[in-house]
């Protein structure tokens, strides 16, 4: 696992440098996108990117991490419309490439045995960008997800309610309180994992899936099992990390070539 401390300006760029050289090197790279405030630093460049490098998405496919259960189709929390706006609609991504579980499907298990069908049948996800929550879960795997895990249907905690309010006026109780999430055991057969984790509020999560025992109590922790996963993290996230300076002295002095 390697781990990166540098400004938020700088995490996002470096995100956005691996997932540019994917797309040059493969304009059909398969990405993995997620939502909540992580990774919006990230859509803000690969947009300013597309404006004016010319960097394309029209042959990418895109799969989000997960989605509320019985968000209205034109809620603008509903996560398949956040990924609308942030990033797919502010490039050149044909919306019909750009797929998440349908949380407003009849039968919503044979939705996520759908989703994770057409995952595979894109070939599996090349770069999966991932935040983490303060209690550590990654997508919606909340504390006590199998570390196995599939796609399939969560009861979010009330902590998880209570942190993503702020995108609900600040209404708990408008929080949806199910989600359809990709399982840990689909997260890690992304070939590249790219977490993003910013400001002291995530710093004991952090430390958990960095430094912590593997445990399905910080569902993240099951990132130290895959073999290439990337944390980029800012200063105030990183305060908890025991080893912070061998990281910083394994990134100095890491050439430049190697990208993450
Ligand atoms: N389902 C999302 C996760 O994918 C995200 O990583 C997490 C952290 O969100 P934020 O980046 O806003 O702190 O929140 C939500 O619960």
């Amino acid at each position: 696992m390697e781990v990166v401390i540098a400004p938020a300006q700088e995490l996002a760029a470096l995100a956005a440098d691996a997932i540019e050289s994917s797309l040059r090197r493969r304009p059909r790279t398969v990405l993995g996108l997620a939502t909540g405030s992580s990774p919006l630093k990230v859509y803000d460049e690969l947009a300013r990117r597309h404006a004016e490098d010319g960097l394309s998405f029209a042959e990418a496919q895109g799969f989000m991490l997960d989605e509320y259960v019985g968000l209205a189709a034109d809620h603008p929390e509903r996560y398949r419309n956040v990924i609308a706006t942030e990033i797919a609609e502010r490039v050149d991504w044909p919306a019909d490439q750009v797929r998440g579980p349908d949380g407003l499907a009849e039968d919503l298990p044979a939705a996520c045995a759908a989703y994770e069908e057409s995952i595979r049948a894109a070939g599996g996800v090349d770069l999966q960008l991932l935040g983490i929550g303060t209690d550590g879960h990654i997508a919606f795997n909340e504390p006590g997800s199998s570390l196995a895990s599939r796609t399939r249907i969560k009861t979010l905690t009330r902590q998880t309610r209570v942190d993503n309010a702020r995108f609900f006026d600040g209404d708990v109780e408008r929080v949806p309180t199910h989600c359809l999430t990709q399982g840990l055991g689909t997260i890690m057969e992304s070939r590249h994992l790219v977490l993003l984790a910013t400001g002291k509020h995530k710093a004991e999560a952090v430390h958990q899936l960095v430094e912590g025992p593997v445990s399905a109590l910080w569902p993240a922790t099951v990132m130290q099992f895959h073999p290439h996963a990337t944390v980029l993290v800012d200063e105030a996230a990183a305060s908890r990390l025991q080893l912070a300076d061998y990281y910083r002295q394994t990134y100095a002095s890491k050439p430049d070539w190697q990208g993450l």
